[in-house]
């Protein structure tokens, strides 16, 4: 039938009835605490899986092995698996545009074939890779120079949303790391993303424009704050030229490129259709790390090797997510988990808690990529939802966030949370020699073990009466415990693990968006405020050159915007 991909709405199937009997046997006064549950080693057990060395517990959640069982059900009534085919096959699952969601086909090997539509997609896909590792190649090695003939050593990417948060979560991945330092060595990339120009002084400031290059990166072209801050750095570009007594034209030429979905667009806006890196309307913006939005900036700072190893991660969890069976996928067991803490048990938020600080911006990338996708209220045909879709992202490097908002989670609301680690660092550190106890690394991890059982199995205020506590600190001291969590394992994060965590999360959101039977592709809910935005912007226009008076607006706006006209800013 057509909008409804599964045998029907999930809330309509037996296995959604069955698991809603189970949250609340789950949740009752008489229902198991993680405390007990952890106790048998033969769940413990069970509740893992594993992929290439990435081990991920979830016996911290509040599941047995028969909540899991009726999670797969539901999975199979609304025929998960057939839509994750669809999903990879090319199939126009994104209703609301007609549009194809193929960003797996941005990291598949040469020589395999995806079809969107009766086109295979991968030679251009690798057509496009191969020009943008030339490029990048070619301003690494100085051969394409600025135009007073200095290397372009330091990059600004200017793009927002998807241009922008997926590729700066791995820059701040890959910095650090070993390869990806050495192969950055001398360079920098930085980002220009909020259209505050408070944020266009922070990413100029100290930089030299004669040995800068700008990539403005829009799938549009047409997003208001990109091409400002476009305009506002061409412009510093240009009066540099004019120091300098090059061609402006020759300065935009050789120092601005731009990656697109609409190469017209970035060639109306001056940039050299040589200089214009293409993608494709079935990549969504949330999903286009891997495209040029994110290969351009990392190719040029990283270089190809790297960048071709975080492609190649990515693509093996692809791999998993389509092969593996679903009791033993990661991103499957994941979306799941996030369906039964949301629909069932009434978890609305979830905290991304990654103990690396070099996955400094994971949170914010996943805040979009899940928000976007599945903050949805109706479902593929229209129907509103009888429940609320999406969860509430946020989160923060590990150990930071213990000595801020864990607190909440401890004491105040329940939060469920996924504790990522890595077994190496980055970077280690070891002074067991000089008198600490345990390397740098070790400590970190000491954490991230810690913390997850401190939320599963809480303290009694029998515990506390044992300690000696004095009996009126109890409830204060007490810790309900119980609070669901699941630990994921990496071996490392280098630049394929990176590529795999990526994907990971991706295909975690797209399962969740399948199970709720919503559109997770499309994202009609931010265009209201930026049709409203071009009003206010018309009238501030209107009110600075004429005077115009302020009409048109309710009181409340109204008298805002009076203020504000007021005076000069
Ligand atoms: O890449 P662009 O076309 O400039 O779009 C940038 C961003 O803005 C939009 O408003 C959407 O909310 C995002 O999904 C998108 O990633």
């Amino acid at each position: 039938m057509a909008g409804k991909p599964g045998r029907g709405p999930a809330w309509e199937t037996a296995a959604w009835a069955a698991l809603s009997d189970e949250a609340a046997k789950i949740q009752s006064d008489k229902g198991p605490h993680l405390r007990d549950l952890l106790k048998d080693e033969a769940r413990c057990g069970a509740l893992q899986a594993e992929f290439d060395g990435i081990l991920m517990d979830y016996a911290r959640q509040k599941v047995t092995l028969d909540t899991r069982q009726k999670l797969l059900d539901l999975a199979d009534a609304v025929n998960l698996k057939v839509q994750i085919t669809a999903m990879a096959s090319g199939k126009f699952i994104n209703t609301t545009e007609n549009r194809a969601v193929m960003h797996i086909a941005l990291r598949a090997p040469k020589g395999e074939k995806i079809l969107v539509g009766d086109v295979d997609v991968v030679p251009e896909v690798h057509e496009v890779l191969d020009r943008i590792y030339d490029f990048a190649d070619r301003v690494r090695s100085g051969k394409h120079a600025g135009a007073t003939g200095k290397k372009l050593t330091n990059v600004i990417s200017i793009g927002i949303g998807g241009s922008y948060l997926g590729p700066e979560f791995v820059h701040e991945a890959l910095r650090t790391d070993e390869a990806g330092a050495a192969a950055a060595e001398g360079r920098s990339l930085r980002f220009l993303a909020n259209v505050d120009p408070v944020d266009v002084k922070r990413a100029l400031e100290g930089l030299d424009p004669e040995s800068t290059l700008v990539v403005v990166v829009s799938k549009t072209f047409t997003t208001a704050e990109t091409m400002l801050n476009a305009r506002t750095v061409s412009r510093w570009l240009e009066e540099a030229a004019k120091s300098a007594g090059v061609d402006k034209s020759e300065m935009i030429a050789k120092h601005m490129i731009a990656v697109s979905a609409n190469v017209p667009g970035a060639q109306d806006f001056g940039i050299d259709g040589d200089n214009v890196f293409g993608f494709w309307d079935w990549v969504g913006g949330r999903y286009s790390v891997c495209s040029a939005v994110g290969v351009m900036p990392l190719a040029l700072q990283y270089g190809k090797a790297v960048v071709q190893e975080f492609l190649a991660g990515a693509q093996s969890m692809d791999e998993h997510f389509l092969t593996a069976p679903l009791e033993n996928n990661l991103p499957v067991l994941l979306g799941l988990l996030g369906v039964w803490n949301s629909s069932f048990l009434g978890y609305s938020v979830r905290c991304l808690l990654p103990y690396s600080q070099a996955l400094l911006r994971f949170p914010a990338h996943i805040q979009q990529v899940d928000m976007e996708s599945n903050g949805k209220r109706v479902a593929l045909d229209g129907t509103e939802l009888p429940f609320d879709a999406g969860e509430i992202n946020f989160g923060e490097p590990m150990t930071n966030g213990q000595h801020s908002f864990m607190q909440l989670i401890h004491q105040g609301r329940v939060v469920p949370c996924d504790f990522l680690g890595s077994i190496k660092s980055q970077n280690p550190i070891d002074n067991t020699g000089n008198g600490e106890p345990v390397s740098n690394h070790d400590e970190l991890m000491s954490n991230f073990f810690a913390q997850a059982d401190a939320l599963a199995m809480g303290k009694t205020q029998a515990d506390l009466k044992a300690e000696g506590v004095p009996e009126k600190l109890w409830p204060h001291k007490e810790f309900p415990g119980n609070r669901p969590t699941t630990s994921i394992l990496f071996p490392c994060f280098d630049a394929r693990r990176v590529g795999q965590l990526l994907s990971l999360y991706e295909h975690r959101s797209a399962v969740q968006g399948f199970v709720w039977g919503i559109n997770s592709f499309d994202q009609w809910g931010v265009e209201l405020g930026k049709v409203l935005a071009k009003q206010v912007r018309t009238q501030l226009q209107s009110s600075r050159q004429d005077g115009a008076k302020v009409k048109g607006f309710n009181p409340s706006t109204t008298s805002m915007l009076e203020r504000f006209v007021a005076s000069q800013n």
